[in-house]
């Protein structure tokens, strides 16, 4: 008995023993990779053992765009920081933000991953289901020719009028604010963008604002907090991420969830097209090109052609799962960032009314049918300065003008390892007096109109730069134009006692205002 006793109690030290070891080597691992930055002379906050400063920058209610800006004032335009085992560079430098966006793409190709429960972005085998935000090398380039068209000057003129009923919509749904009580303008904007990218990118037939479920499903993954088990052992051991994944898919952080949710919808649609498509082939009726899902499955073929671009191979099949991905990410891209830029416009033009009446006029006399087309939309240059102005002041998507570097490389003097994941703090770029001036603080959309030296291409990303540079840009600006215009044609957006005095802005992704209280005073 004595001897049992003392075997298990030997046990129990031994076990303890080779926890204590495991935990000191797993401890030094990580107290030695926190030093990567110091052993390069670049400077940077302490953040937590383990796992760095992931923790600060995963509240939903504390945009980390913001707490990098704190860190820029303190450390300079380049600093260093770490998300669980992995070094990040932060970069304000234009001439460096130029180097990784532009002139290095083909070493920083790879967004830095904003959901990092992954496989290998690169390779199908290891993560079927990519869509082109997530995608890298020659998987991204071929979901990126796909889609670009859907986003061209031609194909935005096809579906303007698709659009702007979408507005009319909206706007009949507001009227019932007019000289009436103060309301948040942007849950108008939140339907109106997702009825648009669903008529465009799904195939939604009709205009469905406010009877569209899919609006609060995809407003909660947006205030989605990241600080939950599967991204902490995904930031602390980023080479299992897959095993992660894959351990916790269900979770409402991986594929559970809302996301299950809005995948569930994107599944049924895809394969519902895919057979009426056949349906079509048997009947020998030739396929439509209605939305997004057609043009994906225009290309959809079962042949496969190797791609050894970028360093890496790829079936240039697309497969269902591609086009599932893409509707995926068009429905949350689409939807979110739109809708935000146009509340942040509605905030500032209530808050400076002779900037709006200035809007106005310029409306009146230029659109002066019934209907406002996309030519209109396009002289329309101080509403245009407006939204940039907008964007300018609050960078709706800055976590997005990420990358990774690819291939170890340098910038300037310093050695950038393949791994080392690269954020570019936008707030500092659009906020900077040095680049804007004395007034850079104040929102004054006249600075886009005059004719002074032109500034650095990378002094201004809301939409990110290079390459892969936002694909829906010129959808966003379009929507959110067509949108203003015709609620300043027929309403002046009017501050009162219930306006924000400051606007509580909230997300881990993407940065949105939580409300934004206005009133519309009828113009006519
Ligand atoms: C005001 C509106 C918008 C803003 C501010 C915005 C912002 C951004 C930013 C900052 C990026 C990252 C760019 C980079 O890495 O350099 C991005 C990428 C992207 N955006 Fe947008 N976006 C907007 C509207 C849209 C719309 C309407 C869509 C489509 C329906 C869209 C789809 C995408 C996609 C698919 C990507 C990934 C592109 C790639 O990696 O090749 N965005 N967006």
């Amino acid at each position: 008995m004595k001897t049992s006793h003392l075997s298990c109690f030997q046990n129990t030290m031994g076990l303890l023993v080779c926890f204590v070891a495991v935990f000191a080597v797993i401890a030094s691992y990580f107290k030695w990779i926190h030093t990567y930055w110091k052993r390069r002379g670049v400077d940077g906050p302490v953040g937590l053992p383990f796992i760095g400063s992931f923790y600060d920058l995963a509240d939903k209610d504390k945009p980390r765009g913001y707490i990098l800006h704190e860190w820029t004032k303190k450390f300079g335009s380049i600093f260093g920081y770490y998300e669980g085992a992995t070094p990040v560079l932060v970069v304000s430098d234009v001439y460096v933000l130029q180097e990784i966006f532009i002139k290095k793409f083909d070493c920083f190709y790879a967004r830095k991953n904003t959901n990092r429960i992954h496989g290998d972005l690169e390779c199908s085998q290891e993560e079927p289901r990519v869509n082109l935000f997530a995608a890298r090398g020659a998987r991204w380039k071929r979901l990126r020719s796909l889609a670009s068209p859907a986003f061209s000057v031609r194909a935005l003129k096809q579906v303007h009028n698709k659009m702007e009923n979408s507005v009319l919509c909206m706007i009949d749904h507001m009227a019932k604010h007019e000289n009436s009580a103060a309301f948040n303008i942007h849950e108008y904007y939140q339907e109106f963008t997702y009825d648009v990218i669903s008529r465009l990118a799904m195939g939604q037939a009709y205009s469905e604002q406010f009877n569209n479920e899919g609006v609060n499903i995809v407003k909660k993954i947006f205030m989605r907090s990241n600080r939950t088990l599967p991204w902490y052992l995904a930031v602390l051991f980023p080479r299992f991420q897959n095993t992660v994944k894959n351990f916790f898919f269900k979770h409402e952080s991986i594929r559970g969830g809302d996301v299950a949710l809005l995948y569930k919808f994107c599944e049924k649609a895809v394969y519902d097209r895919i057979k009426e498509r056949s349906a079509n082939a048997e009947q020998e009726i030739e396929n439509d090109q209605n939305d997004f899902i057609d043009m994906f499955l225009d290309y959809y073929t079962e042949a496969e052609i190797e791609d050894a671009e970028f360093g890496t191979t790829v079936e240039k099949k697309v497969t269902s799962e591609d086009v599932i991905g893409s509707c995926f990410v068009f429905l949350l891209a689409g939807f979110d960032t739109t809708a935000n830029a146009l509340a942040y416009a509605s905030y500032l033009l209530a808050k400076n009314p002779e900037k709006m009446h200035k809007a106005q006029q310029e409306i009146d006399e230029i659109c002066t049918s019934e209907n406002i087309s996309y030519d209109d939309i396009a002289k329309l240059n101080y509403l245009d300065s407006i939204i940039k102005e907008a964007l300018r002041i609050y960078p709706v998507a800055w976590f997005a003008c990420s990358r990774e570097c690819v291939k170890t490389t340098t910038l300037g003097g310093l050695v950038i390892d393949k791994g080392v994941r690269i954020e570019a703090d936008v707030t500092a770029l659009h906020h900077s007096k040095e680049i804007w001036g004395e007034n850079a603080e104040q929102f004054v959309p006249e600075r886009w109109l005059e004719s002074s030296a032109p500034r650095h291409t990378m002094s201004w990303i809301p939409f990110g730069a290079g390459p892969r540079q936002c694909v829906g840009m010129r959808l966003g600006m379009s929507e959110a134009k067509t949108a203003l215009a015709h609620v300043l044609r027929k309403w002046s957006i009017v501050a009162g006692p219930e306006t924000e005095e400051q606007l509580r802005i909230q997300g881990c992704t993407t940065t949105s205002p939580e409300s934004v209280t206005v009133y519309l005073e009828a113009r006519f």
